[in-house]
This record gives structure tokens, C-alpha cells and sequence, in this order.
């Protein structure tokens, strides 16, 4: 088990990590999320004993990385997969990695071909392609057949087939009752992947709890109404009597609705005393991108604005239609409803006409001007966990700590082979 307590860390005036208290437990997968420079790498860093904790501790298995013993050989990471000497074939490097942690060389072999890189074990890393490279630093992270493992972005640049791979590998590892902790950007993935999350935001703490857990509190459950495509006005119709009754309705991008705030019989009821025919009344739980979207809004330091693009785009020719939205990609207001606990409207009613492809519409009816935006700041999330950036108090920072010998292994009785490697 990983334990870290009040674990902090500050570089000069910048604090990276504040007060993080959490236990990642064996047999499972733990995520761990947060906004880019939250905090995570930095946290993984300190529990892998590559930085001092300013304050605070974090152990693995009761003891801090430094004094665990045979420390390479219970604990594995893939932290940055270009840390490798690149002039060295992926065997060599593999084969330097077990001969400092006491690893049988026939280990080697093993993790290549567990990894799909057997065919291209002679190659120098640098002529490695990104998904390559992971696939070489997940293989060092296996080497010791350790019990504890952690994983920072593995999927970072595996095509599809490489990431079915990474989600499988990490459940069958936390079958086995290994300890996995894995940091992604990627929440689709992350759903699939982990049993329970640890969200981070800003060095602080944003919740610690299943992935199950985690949507159920940060999202509010929907219907999704169809009305006839071919008779649009009784979507309008249909529109107004569910608001009418209280609840909240947001075109969707392919014509549907989604409505908050009734359930499901209420608005079966309404449609059929409005006179209404439904294609599809069905009930839906925001996905974990959506939840998490909302929790972190708050915590988010990098953002981007629509493109101006200086006066160098042509206007569109008359009746010319701009290009298709991208399905999932920033759709302002489109995520994060703000908390049910406030009496906030889960999801904003339209106001005016329906935007370009049938995305909601900005206030007033104007189209949005650049459907791709991320949304502007809007000031924090909205009832969400206290996303304070952490007092800077002036200390001076901790000295880094010489980098420990990198994570190995022990002979493997029961490695997971890659679907590569098959
Ligand atoms: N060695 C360092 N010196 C100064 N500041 C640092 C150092 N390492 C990290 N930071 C800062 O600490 C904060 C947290 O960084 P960290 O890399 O841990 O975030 P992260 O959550 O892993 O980000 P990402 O998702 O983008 O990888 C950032 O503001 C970063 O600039």
C-alpha cells in the first residue's frame, strides 16, 4: 500500500503539492487525475523518493522509497518513458536496469516480449517512435515483477490496440493483488481502467473515492428525450412543457434532449398530455469526463481562448456552412451542470434559438462564435470541492534528492504477455 500523509512540496514561492493525505490499496487500479500541474508527476516523484517532501511523508509498504528494502525489486515505474540513454538497444538498457537490481538477465526477454518488443529489442531507443518508448518504460517498470507499481500517462502515444493492451495489463496486475497507481488525462480510458480515482487539482486534494462514487456525486442522471426527426416543432413542443414542469432541457448535438430535474414516467406523462410522439426516452449517467470535467473546472491554470486568428480568415462566402464540431471537444456550458445540492439547474436551459449544429445556443441566440473553445474561467466550479490555489508562504525549497536506482525486478511467474507479443 502506498500511504502519503500531509505529504507537500514547494519549489521556492511555488507550492506543487499541499497537505495530500491518501492511501492507494492493493488489488485494484487508482487513478490519479488532476488538471495539467496539479501536482502528479510531483507526487509521484516524492513517492518514489526522487524529491524531498517539504512537509509531510508518503511511504510505500510502511517505509519511505529510500529505505525500503530491495526497493527495485517491490516497486516499478514508468515515470518519463524518454529517460533512457538512447544510444543503448531497448535490451541493453533492459539488461543495465537488471544487472543494477540483482535481476536474472533471462528477465529481459521476458518483459521484451510481454511488452510486443521483442522484434526490435536490437534497436537503439532513439530511433524508438513515442508509443515505442512507453512500451520500453512500462517493460523496465515490470523487470522486478514488483508488487507495488506506478504508472505516470502509460498510454501516452499508444495507438488503440497499445492502449487495450495498458488496460488490460493494469487490471490483470491488480488481479494479481498488486498495488497500481496510474495517472491519465485520458477519462475514457480512465473509466475503463480504475476501480477507484484520486483527483487532484492545484497540489490539493479534490476527492478520494470509487470511479462509480465519483460520477454519481459530481454529475447529475439525465433522460434523453427523441422526439420525431421529421416533425421539429413538436421537439419545440416538447420543450416547453418539460420546462414548464420544472425541468431542464439542452438540445443535443444529434437532435435529441436532455432533461434533468424530471423523472423518466413524469416525462413520458407530459409528452403524452402534450400530445407529443417519443422516439427514445431513456436514462443516462454523465460520463466520467463530464464529472470530472466539473470538479476541476476550478482548479484549471491552462486554458485556451478562441483563435482570433488576426483578420487572416476569409469570411465565409454566403451560404457557405462552417466546418462540423468535433463530437466531445469543448462545447462551452456543454459540460459541468452545477451541483444538485445547490438547487442549480443541473444543465441551463437554451436560451434563444439553437446554436450552429444544433449545440446550444449562446445567450441572446447568437451562435457561438468559435464552437471549438474551451469555456472562459467562470471563477471556480460551482459548489465543487474548495479549489483555493494553496497559501505561497516563503520557504526556502527542498533540496532535490539524488535519484534512486531505477525501479526493477525479480524473474516473473505469471507475466501478462501484450497482445504483441501473442
Ligand atoms: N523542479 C521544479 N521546479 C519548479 N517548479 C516545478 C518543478 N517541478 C514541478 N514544478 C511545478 O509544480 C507544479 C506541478 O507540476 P507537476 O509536473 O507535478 O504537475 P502534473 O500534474 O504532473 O502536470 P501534467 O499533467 O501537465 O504532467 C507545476 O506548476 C510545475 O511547474
Amino acid at each position: 500500500m502506498i500511504e502519503a500523509v500531509g505529504l507537500t512540496k514547494r519549489y521556492g514561492d511555488k507550492t506543487a503539492v499541499y497537505n495530500l493525505s491518501f492511501q492507494v490499496r492493493p488489488g485494484a487500479v487508482t487513478g490519479f487525475l488532476g488538471p495539467n500541474g496539479s501536482g502528479k508527476s510531483t507526487t509521484m516523484r516524492m513517492i518514489l523518493g526522487l524529491d524531498n517532501p517539504t512537509a509531510g511523508h508518503v511511504t510505500i509498504g510502511g517505509y519511505p522509497y529510500r529505505r525500503l528494502p530491495n526497493a527495485p525489486r517491490q516497486v516499478g515505474a514508468l515515470l518519463d518513458a524518454k529517460a533512457v540513454h538512447g544510444g543503448r538497444s531497448a535490451r541493453n538498457h533492459l539488461l543495465s536496469l537488471a544487472q543494477l537490481s540483482g535481476i536474472p538477465a533471462r528477465r529481459v526477454d521476458e518483459v521484451l516480449g510481454v511488452v510486443g518488443l521483442q522484434d526490435v529489442a536490437g534497436r537503439r531507443s532513439k530511433g524508438f517512435s513515442l508509443g515505442m518508448g512507453q512500451r520500453l518504460g512500462i517493460a523496465a517498470a515490470l523487470l522486478g515483477d514488483p508488487q507495488v507499481l506506478l504508472f505516470d500517462e502509460p498510454v501516452n502515444g499508444l495507438d488503440p490496440e497499445g492502449i487495450l493492451w495498458v488496460r488490460n495489463l493494469m487490471k490483470s496486475l491488480a488481479a494479481e493483488g498488486r498495488t497500481v497507481f496510474v495517472s491519465s488525462h485520458l477519462m475514457s480510458e480512465m473509466a475503463l481502467t480504475a476501480d477507484h480515482l484520486i483527483v487532484i487539482g492545484r497540489g490539493q486534494l479534490l476527492s478520494d473515492m470509487s470511479v462509480k462514487d465519483f460520477i454519481s456525486a459530481n454529475s447529475a442522471d439525465f433522460a434523453r428525450v427523441r422526439t420525431p426527426d421529421t416533425e421539429p416543432q413538436l421537439r419545440e413542443k416538447l420543450t416547453s412543457a418539460l420546462t414548464e414542469a420544472g425541468g431542464q432541457v439542452l438540445p443535443e448535438q444529434d437532435g435529441a434532449l436532455r432533461v434533468t430535474g424530471l423523472p423518466l414516467p413524469r416525462i413520458s406523462d407530459i409528452a403524452h398530455d402534450s400530445g407529443v410522439r417519443l422516439w427514445e426516452l431513456s436514462p443516462h449517467q454523465a460520463s466520467l469526463e463530464e464529472a470530472y470535467m466539473r470538479m476541476t473546472q476550478g482548479a484549471v491554470d491552462y486554458r485556451s481562448v478562441a483563435d482570433q486568428k488576426a483578420g487572416l480568415q476569409q469570411p465565409l462566402p454566403p451560404g457557405a456552412q462552417p466546418p462540423m464540431p468535433v463530437p466531445g471537444q469543448g462545447q462551452p456550458g456543454w459540460y459541468a451542470p452545477p451541483p444538485p445540492q445547490q438547487g442549480g439547474q443541473p444543465f441551463p436551459a437554451p436560451q434563444g434559438t439553437p446554436g450552429p449544429y444544433g449545440a446550444p445556443a449562446a445567450p441572446g441566440g447568437q451562435p457561438s462564435p468559435n464552437p471549438y473553445a474551451q469555456p472562459a474561467p467562470q471563477g471556480g466550479a460551482p459548489g465543487g470541492p474548495a479549489a483555493e490555489p494553496p497559501a505561497q508562504p516563503a520557504q526556502p525549497p527542498a533540496q532535490p534528492a539524488a535519484a534512486p536506482a531505477a525501479p526493477a525486478t525479480a524473474p516473473a511467474t505469471n507475466p501478462t504477455k501484450s497482445e504483441d507479443a501473442r
